[in-house]
């Protein structure tokens, strides 16, 4: 995955006709000369990948050969299931993945629908958590196999890998506070996506599964860089070396799972699982959504950035939420932390 983007596409956007006019390409040649001179410090760096990240919304445009529309249709010929959008007016969404034919297996067009309900969230500014879950009582399978068997060429392969781990990248960088429920099984990609989110929670009988060692594969949405990221490598080589299966007992014990869910049960009047995570996820989504999505920004600038670049947007983000009208009504309210 490549961080920056070229120099000479940073032009291209700040002035994309061609010829350039006289006055235009004076400004460019500072520009440029800017860029290449900063761009082995920190600022210059910074300053190129917000570029490129406003620019495109995109993790690997400036990857060669990575077009999104020609993957798009590409995936579109493998079509089944769907995945859904609900944004509630509690601030917290419902993200279903729904093929429960196929253990809600991932189709080409589940992909495209992933992809599209990831900008849906990227534009919704009144937005504070988000519960990703499977249907029917299930996470999901990974990849649908019959699409893997057809795209098993080494470029669409590379194709289907970028284009997922733009969508998941994009998902996990949302500023919502994000959970995974886990019931049934989360394998091979399924897993991956379990990873995307900033929270699991997993049914006490539900298994995680990074299956793809005996798939002869290794993980490709992001998933292995997000695994080591959370349970740490030691663990990250043993769940990934060994196709190990992730109980809930074993997922709290590395820090894979959050929280175990309660079974329901009617008669003792335990809520069903969505509604127990909507539950444990309200304890981070109470209060006024910019304070919320400044938080899950704070986090993930410190996860993401190199020191110096996070205190630097920590910086900005707190500027945002200093003296607004959160801050403003606790001010006033003098409250007291007991
Ligand atoms: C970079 C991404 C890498 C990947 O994700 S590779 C894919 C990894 N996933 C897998 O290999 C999952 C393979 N499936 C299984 O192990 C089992 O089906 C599973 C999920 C444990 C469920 O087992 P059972 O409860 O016994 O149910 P079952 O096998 O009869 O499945 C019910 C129907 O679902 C289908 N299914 C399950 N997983 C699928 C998948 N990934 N792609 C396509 N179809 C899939 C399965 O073929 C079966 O369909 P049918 O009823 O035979 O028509």
């Amino acid at each position: 995955m490549c961080e920056f983007l070229p120099v000479k596409s940073i032009i291209n956007i700040l002035c994309p006709v061609s010829p350039r006019p006289r006055c235009c390409r004076m400004v460019l040649c500072a520009v440029r000369r800017q860029l290449l001179s900063s761009s082995s410090s920190s600022s210059g760096g910074a300053w190129a990948r917000l570029l490129h990240r406003h620019s495109s919304g995109c993790v690997h445009t400036n990857v060669h050969d990575f077009n999104q529309d020609e993957i798009r249709e590409k995936l579109q010929a493998f079509p089944g299931g769907s995945v859904d959008l609900l944004k509630q007016e509690s601030g917290v969404a419902v993200l279903t993945v729904n093929n429960p034919s196929r253990m809600n297996a991932f189709s080409g067009s589940m992909m495209v629908d992933l992809e599209e309900r990831v900008s849906q969230l990227e534009s919704w500014t009144d937005g504070k958590g988000l519960i990703v879950q499977g249907a029917a009582g299930t996470f999901c399978s990974g990849s649908d196999l019959n699409a893997v068997r057809a795209i098993s060429n080494p470029q669409d392969g590379m194709k289907m890998c970028m284009f997922m781990q733009n969508a998941l990248t994009r998902l996990l960088r949302l500023p919502l506070i994000s959970v995974a429920l886990v019931e049934g099984r989360a394998l091979g990609g399924g897993a991956e996506l379990t990873t995307a989110c900033d929270f699991r929670l997993m049914a006490s009988d539900s298994v995680i599964q990074f299956v793809h060692k005996h798939m002869g594969l290794v993980p490709g949405w992001g998933g292995a860089a997000r695994l080591v990221r959370t349970v740490g490598s030691q663990n990250a080589l043993k769940l990934l070396g060994g196709a190990r299966k992730v109980d809930a007992e074993l997922g709290l014990q590395i820090g894979l799972a959050d929280a175990v869910l309660e079974v329901p049960r009617a008669e003792e009047g335990a809520g069903t699982q969505l509604q127990q995570a909507e539950d444990w996820l309200s304890r981070y989504t109470k209060g006024p959504a910019p304070v919320i999505r400044a938080v899950k920004k704070v986090v993930l600038s410190g996860r993401e950035l190199p020191l110096s670049e996070a205190l630097r947007t920590e910086k900005d983000v707190f500027g945002t939420v200093w003296g607004g009208p959160a801050n403003l009504h606790a001010l006033a309210s003098k409250s007291k932390h007991r």
